[in-house]
């Protein structure tokens, strides 16, 4: 069945829908991974969000038990240019159009991405609609124009109740804005005995836990409407060592002085390099953020750059000079993408040994 996809600035593309065929507002981004779908549509980052694939062929692989990211799939819409109607893989359990009609999500294939990712690079981020063939481009472009994004994902996607995952090995407490469930998997694949908390849980009720160290989801929307995450981070640092995914990081740096801006396209995909600055290694990276942290914010902290990205120099990670915290904005736990970062969950429990020997352990003298 033909559907369209309008954009803000009355670009209007005509394709054919599959999934559900309900109409959805909402931003548009591009993620230029070759792969990893499944774990794309399933991060609760793109809450709010409709993800063009630049990759054009989309479903091949089917969707399968075992990569889900998150229970229900938060992301509004998705763009491809072409998508498998008969995919070939042992897991496959569902084609994309059918995991769609049940998860309620309306799709377009048939759109030139390359032209779509075009625009977005030329324009910034925009607001678009996939709406049915009959109707009006002009009362669609006029309403995406009055549509303002929303504020509260972190608040839908969070865990609403905290919930143990246990282990024997360090406690940590994990705050969920958003989890991908591999930040999860990672810690308990490292014996840590987890409890997974909300995002505005307090922090005494954290310290209560009697943790170990805590660690920062990744979450969607702008980091600066979580106050009460960065109220706490405030209030937790210094006292346990601290490690920030994404959201995490950006959470982080507001809560020790710095500023986070709006990018104008983002970075979203499973091939980003990034440059460790004390050693000049380069990782690629999995990364899906629209928001950063100010380079000329960090002056006015107690925060050092420790990885930049290496297609536009922003800043990639963050260490503080004091205490034992650190974050990144890309996503060691990869899932999709590859596994470069890996190494950063032992860094984190190597950091937390140390806290627990000595009670002394900054960025520096740990050597993260
Ligand atoms: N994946 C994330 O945690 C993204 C962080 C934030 N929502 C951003 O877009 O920059």
């Amino acid at each position: 069945m033909k559907a369209q996809l309008i954009l803000e600035d009355g670009t209007v593309f005509i394709g054919e829908g599959f999934g559900s065929h309900m109409d959805t507002i909402g931003e548009v981004v591009f993620n230029t991974g070759m792969t990893g779908y499944q774990e794309i549509l399933s991060d609760p980052s793109y809450c709010g969000q409709i993800v063009m694939l630049t990759y054009p062929l989309i479903g091949n692989y089917g969707i399968n038990r075992d990569d889900f990211e998150s229970i229900h799939p938060a992301v509004k819409g998705f763009i491809v240019k072409e998508v498998t109607d008969y995919p070939s893989n042992w897991r496959s359990e569902f084609t994309l159009d059918e995991y769609f009609k049940m998860k309620k999500i309306p799709g377009i294939a048939g759109i030139d991405t390359r032209k779509l990712t075009r625009i977005i690079r030329q324009y910034g981020t925009l607001k678009a609609a996939i709406c049915s063939i009959d109707r009006d481009p002009y009362e669609v472009v006029s309403r995406l124009r009055q549509t303002k994004l929303p504020i509260d994902q972190v608040r839908t996607v969070s865990t609403k109740n905290p919930y143990p995952s246990p282990g024997r090995g360090k406690r940590i407490v994990l705050v969920d804005f958003g989890m991908k469930h591999g930040i999860l998997r990672e810690l308990n694949m490292r014996g840590c005995d987890v409890v997974v908390v909300p995002y505005h849980t307090t922090a005494d009720e954290i310290l209560q836990l009697r943790p170990d160290g805590i660690m920062l989801s990744n979450g969607p929307g702008d980091p600066k409407d979580v106050p009460e995450a960065i109220h706490m981070i405030k209030q937790v640092l210094g006292k346990t060592p601290i490690f920030g995914i994404c959201l995490g990081h950006q959470l982080l740096a507001l809560a020790c002085g710095a500023n986070t801006v709006k990018m104008k396209f983002g970075h979203r995909g499973s091939n980003h390099p990034v440059k460790e600055l004390a050693t000049g290694k380069i990782a690629i990276s999995s990364q899906n953020h629209g928001y950063t942290v100010e380079t000329e914010s960090l002056h006015q902290t107690r925060l050092a750059v420790t990885h930049t990205a290496l297609n536009d120099g922003t800043i990639e990670g963050l260490m503080h000079l004091d205490y034992p915290a650190f974050t990144v904005q890309y996503h060691p736990e990869a899932s999709p993408g590859p596994e470069d970062a890996n190494g950063l969950f032992e860094q984190f429990l190597a950091m937390i040994e140390a806290e627990k020997q000595e009670g002394t352990a900054t960025c520096q003298n740990v050597q993260i």
